[in-house]
Formats: structure tokens, sequence, C-alpha cells
């Protein structure tokens, strides 16, 4: 027989009346911010509380769109003890990110929903026989309770008592779209947040949409959260879990970013003394210099390497766009046919002498940014970016241009990848003045990954500034 959906309790089904009364107000520094904290009391005796930031009671804002407002259903497991039973905590994490981003909104948390209405222990019973193979529809049943109990009433009253007559609801819960607007409290729109779809929770999510009418809530992925700059709270395990440990620091930087990668010989040499930079070609790292593109602003290359290797810095493999290309080339040697200078909708920099010649008929895409000799260095170069809003910067190469970034100081992180080869004499790669004691060494935390035969090594210079 096919599972039949339900629909929630309507709101009137309860008898005790909301009659909200607010009884204190205060202030709650969390990880998203401070928010104002605003304790109620609703008829029933029931405590409850409002997370808000940018809500005046007194002058309610009427000219922008409603806040964001997320009605939230008190569940001791998944805020508290950060079950992955259910969708809760995540969701509750995402909704006070969103309305900190805007800096306006507002979570009701309502207690006495534990449960769907039905109270923790009645839960933790519906565990049990979820856990011997029913769902949480039938759970409910089986125990004699509701299905869906719980009533908005008082998130309703409360709402209207600090001023919020319309509101953008983030849920993926028709039924509480519909109790809201039963209530007076017009919802222009709703959404669900994102949240990882687990193995715990699997079921658990796709009994709401089936049988509860819940919508498919959009599962996060790891790196289009990283590409928007938003570090995943609670990543699957697997890919995306390794992604937000190995970038996250990247999505989260909100000031400058200096990164620095280069990959050399364990001898350390890049190339061949002809100039042979095949050492390039079968990198095996999993995408990590792509990765590393696609979530900067700006890629930084020294003008041999673009004449040894035309590389066209762009963001091929992974998902991403491509960062804005900058070319450091005093004498101007970069040819017009350099995959760096092409027409192909990536901006590029290019930072040339005084005096170099420039050709002419450059695509619009080439801004020609020129300077005085003696300032190239890293710093004055970095200057010049963060004015055009470039602040995470990867410098990708050659050995000489990453070395220089090194030895300014100016570098946060550098991906010092080696190959097991020798090359005996060749193109230097990391070489910079270094120091007469050791104990001057360069020298930071390290994280260390394999990429297939290579080792990289991650140094963590801003730690140690
Ligand atoms: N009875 C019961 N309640 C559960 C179960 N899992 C989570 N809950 C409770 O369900 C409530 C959250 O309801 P959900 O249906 O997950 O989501 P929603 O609040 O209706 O919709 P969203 O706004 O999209 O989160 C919380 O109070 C949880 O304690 C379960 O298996 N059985
Ligand atoms: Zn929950």
């Amino acid at each position: 027989m096919p599972a039949q959906s339900v629909r929630s309790l309507p709101s009137e089904s309860s008898s005790v009346p909301a009659s909200v009364e607010r009884v204190a107000e205060t202030v709650l520094p969390t990880r998203h911010g401070t928010f104002r904290l605003v304790g109620y009391r609703d008829g029933g005796g029931t405590e409850h509380v409002v997370l808000a930031q940018g809500i005046d009671d007194d002058a309610p804002d009427t000219t922008g769109p409603p806040p964001l407002v997320r009605v939230h259903s008190e569940c001791l497991t998944g805020d508290a003890l950060g079950s992955w039973r259910c969708d809760c905590g995540e969701q509750l994490d995402a909704a006070l990110a969103e309305i900190a981003r805007e800096g306006r909104g507002a979570v009701v948390y309502v207690r006495g929903h534990e449960g769907r209405g039905i109270g923790l222990l009645a839960k933790l019973k519906a565990y049990a026989l979820q856990d011997q193979g029913i769902d949480t529809v039938d759970a409910n049943t089986a125990l004699g309770l509701p299905v869906d109990a719980r009533r908005y009433d008082q998130a309703a009253e409360i709402l209207q008592d600090l001023g919020i007559g319309a509101v953008r609801l983030l849920s993926g819960n028709p039924a509480k779209e519909e109790a809201l607007e039963d209530l007076g409290i017009r919802v222009v729109e709703r959404r669900g947040l994102v949240v990882s779809e687990r193995s715990e929770n699997a079921r658990y999510l796709a009994t709401k949409r089936a049988r509860m009418r819940h919508d498919a809530a959009p599962v996060a992925d790891a790196w289009d959260l990283l590409l928007d700059g938003v570090v995943p709270a609670a990543p699957a395990p697997g890919e995306a879990e390794e992604l937000a440990h190995r970038y996250g620091y990247v999505a989260a930087a909100t000031g400058q970013l200096v990164i620095g990668q280069l990959r050399q010989s364990l001898d350390g040499f890049i190339a061949s003394r002809t100039g042979d930079a095949g050492l390039h070609e079968d990198r095996g790292d999993q995408g990590h210099l792509q990765r590393l593109r696609a979530l900067v602003d700006a890629v930084v290359v020294g003008a041999s390497t673009v004449l040894t290797e035309d590389c066209s810095l762009a963001v091929e493999e992974v998902p991403g766009s491509s960062p804005v290309r900058v070319v450091l080339d005093a004498g101007a040697k970069v040819g017009v046919q350099a995959r760096v200078l092409a027409d192909d909708g990536v901006p590029t920099l290019w930072i040339t002498g005084l005096g170099a010649v420039v050709p002419t008929g450059l695509p619009a895409s080439v801004e020609v940014v020129r300077l005085a000799e003696g300032d190239f260095a890293p710093r004055r170069v970095l200057d010049i970016l963060q004015a055009r809003g470039l602040w995470k910067v990867l410098i990708e190469g050659g050995g000489k241009t990453v070395s220089r970034f090194l030895d300014a100081g100016v570098l946060d992180r550098l991906y010092l990848t080696t190959a097991p080869v020798l090359v005996g004499d060749g193109v230097p790669g990391i070489r910079f003045s270094g120091s007469d004691a050791l104990d001057e060494a360069r020298s930071a935390p390290v994280r260390r990954f394999v990429f297939g035969q290579d080792i990289c090594t991650e140094f963590n210079f801003a730690a140690v500034r």
C-alpha cells in the first residue's frame, strides 16, 4: 500500500492560547556575530527565544524586502547534541549564518516543538521504533501520538510583537508557511536551507519529502559552498570533508590572503638546464592547483614561466571560474600569442616596466600596468591587486617569482610540492637570501598531502607571523 501523505494538525487544534509576553532582553555573541536575544513566555508557560539582527520593533523597516525569518522547532538532539539523525542543527546554524550575512532577520526558537510537538522522550521512543525499520511518520502513529502536533500561534505573536508582519521564511515545510499565513503573517517567499545529506539522515529527509510535503532540501555541495566563500558546517565524510579541511581557510578569509605554490624536483629544480619543464606535465595533484586557482581572485606568474610553459592559468578541471591573470613582465617579453593574453573572457593585468614596448591591438580584457623598474616589489604588486579588489592571490610560479614573494615575507601559505626526481642542475625552484644561523631558517606549522608520487608540504606562515 502506498504511504499516505500527512498534513500537520492545524494550529487551531490546540487548546492553550499563546498570548505571549516579552520577559527579557539581552544580547548573545555567537560565532555568527552578536544577536539581540529576546525571551518570551506563552500563555501555557512555555519559554521561547528570538535571536535577531537589524530588527527595530519601534520603527519596522518597510522599505526593503521583508526580513529573513526562521521559525525553528526545538530539537535537543539536533540543535545541542549535534545529531545526524535529522537536519535541525545544520538548519539552525545555516539560518543564523544567512541572517548575519544580511545583517537583518530573526530566528524564533520555538520550545515545546520537540519531536514535532510530542516531546523529547516520546521522540526517543519514536527513534527506537525507527531503529527497527519503520519511518518517522509511522513511528509517531505507532505510539498513539500525532504525526505533527506543532502549533505556530506563539511564533506568529512573537513576530508581531517584534513588528514583523511579513517574512521571507527559511523553511522547507509548506505547513509552516500555511500556518503563519493563517495567523496573519505574510510569507512573501519560502526556501529551505542547505543541509548535508548523509547516510544517517537520508531516510528521514526522504520521508519528510514523501509523506510530510517537505520540499527537497537543497543538498550542500561542499565545493560550491567553498566557491561561495562559505565553509561547510558539517561536510559529509569523504571528499567533501577533505575539501573543507584543505581549503576552508581560503573560503573563510576576509582580508588579503597570499598563497604561493611551486612544484620542484626533490633537489630543488623546476626544469632542466635547457629549460625542459616536463616535470609539470603529470601533476597527479587531485586538482589541487585547479582548486587553488578557482578559490582565489588573481593568479600571479612571472614572464619566464609564461615563456617556457605558455600556460593559460584557467580553471578547467574543477567547477569554478578562472581568476584574473597577473603577469609580471618588466621587459614586456611575453608575446601577443601567449595564452595569458588571449581574448578568452578572463581579464589579465600585464605588469610591465615604464620603458617596455607593448604591442598594439591587445584585447580589451588585457590591462597594461606600467611600473618603474624598482617598483616590482611583491608588496607593491599586492597593493596594485588590492586596489582592484583582488584580495585572494595565488603566486603560481616560477621559482624566482614565488621565491621573491617568500623572501618579502608576504606569503600566508606556501604549497611546496616535491616530485621524486633528481635533476642535478637546472632552473632553480625555491631560492632566497636565507640566513647564517639555521635557527633563523623559515619554518611554520605544516600539513602534508600525498599527490600520487609527490609530497606537497603546506607551510602556514600566517600562523607564525
Ligand atoms: N517525532 C519525531 N520528531 C522528529 C524526528 N526527527 C526530528 N524530529 C523533530 O522534528 C522537528 C523538526 O521538524 P522537521 O519536520 O524536521 O522540519 P520542519 O521544522 O517541519 O521544517 P524546516 O523548517 O524545513 O526545518 C524538531 O522538533 C525535531 O525534534 C523523528 O524522527 N520523530
Ligand atoms: Zn532534529
